[in-house]
């Protein structure tokens, strides 16, 4: 087995008398794009602060792509590449000049400089563009170009806080599209953060952090599975036969609602062959629903991860009601 790209035991933080961050145990697959779910203070970049050598862990170890995050930062720190929600790049500079400033300060050598700042610009979809001073940029140019600029010194595992925050739909599913090319051509294992559940997708595995404990790690089709069945409507030439025939030959109740017989069941995609063949009644339609992340997150918080955020009062009434912080 190869030796997984970050993995921590024990890990935790406090903060005076809050414990930010209790006893994470993880391990993160070399190449695989892992995702840090978790409201408001639940954590998450207490962790990151701390795998990415930031932060001191108060007990509890960590290594990201082999060196120990407390002995060794200065190689953690050579191994790692931050997107952090916060732009860090130099607004009044070009696109080019950014990557260089980073690939000196990282001593990238000199002789790969400008090739790698070429192809890290034409990753980013950028090189057309880059002469221009990053001021202009839209905010989803500026993430693609922060990203590009953490991959310049060709780390082994790249950092993202929360990376689509406050971007367009459009400009996230860039983002997204750029993380996911990143991985397919270079391996580059990838941690994020993102209150965007539908874009958790992207994600091999998912763990979800709440009050600084880490509740469940899996992949996002497992994890939906373990909350909630499959929905399936569908429609036919006889629905009460139908219905009677779910319950014969499968034992399923279904009931009508909004003109379709609806029931539940734990892998949709699996029934339908199986429905074709044994229902014995003409099918004329099927909808396979699954249960989304927003469903696993609040079966396992409680909350909705946009509630757990809502800044507002409704989302502190909710978060006292549900006994979380405030
Ligand atoms: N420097 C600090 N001093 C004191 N308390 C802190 C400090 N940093 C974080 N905390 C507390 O630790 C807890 C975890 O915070 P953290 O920022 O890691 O959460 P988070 O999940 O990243 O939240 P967000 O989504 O808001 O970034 C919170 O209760 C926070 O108030």
């Amino acid at each position: 087995m190869p030796e997984p790209a970050i993995r921590a035991r024990g890990l935790s933080k406090k903060f005076g008398a809050t414990d930010a961050v209790r006893d994470v145990d993880l391990e993160v697959e070399q190449g695989e794009i892992f995702g840090f779910l978790g409201p408001n203070g639940a954590g998450k970049t207490t962790t990151i602060n701390m795998l990415c050598t930031l932060a001191e862990p108060t007990s509890g170890s960590a290594t990201v792509a082999g060196n120990d995050v407390v002995t060794d930062p200065d190689r953690v720190r050579l191994a790692i590449g931050l997107v952090f929600q916060d732009s860090a790049l130099d607004g009044y500079l070009s696109a080019a000049r950014n990557l260089r400033l980073h690939a000196e300060l990282y001593a990238v050598p000199r002789a790969q400089r400008a090739e790698r700042i070429e192809a890290a610009l034409r990753m980013a979809g950028l090189w057309e563009r880059r002469r221009d001073i990053v001021g202009r940029f839209s905010g989803g140019m500026k993430r693609r170009l922060e990203v590009a600029r953490a991959l310049l010194h060709s780390p082994k595992v790249l950092f993202l806080d929360e990376p689509t925050a406050g971007l367009d739909p459009q400009s996230r599913a860039a983002v997204w599209e750029h993380v996911d090319r990143l991985r397919r051509e270079q391996g580059v294992t990838v941690f994020l953060t993102t209150h965007y559940l539908e874009e958790a997708h992207i994600c091999d595995r998912i763990a979800i952090i709440d009050h600084g404990e880490i509740v469940i790690v899996d992949t996002p089709d497992k994890l939906r599975a373990s909350v909630a069945e499959d929905r399936m409507q569908i429609t036919t030439d006889d629905d009460e036969l139908a219905r009677a025939q779910l319950r014969e030959r499968f034992g399923i109740e279904a009931g009508m609602h909004d003109g379709a017989l609806t029931f539940a069941v734990a892998d949709g995609e699996q029934f339908v062959p199986r429905l074709f063949e044994g229902l014995g009644v003409g099918i004329h339609s099927v909808r396979v629903t699954r249960p989304t992340l927003d469903d696993v997150f609040l079966s396992y918080t409680g909350r909705t991860i946009r509630d757990a955020d809502a800044p507002d009062a409704r989302g502190a009434a909710l978060r006292m009601m549900m006994g979380g912080p405030r």
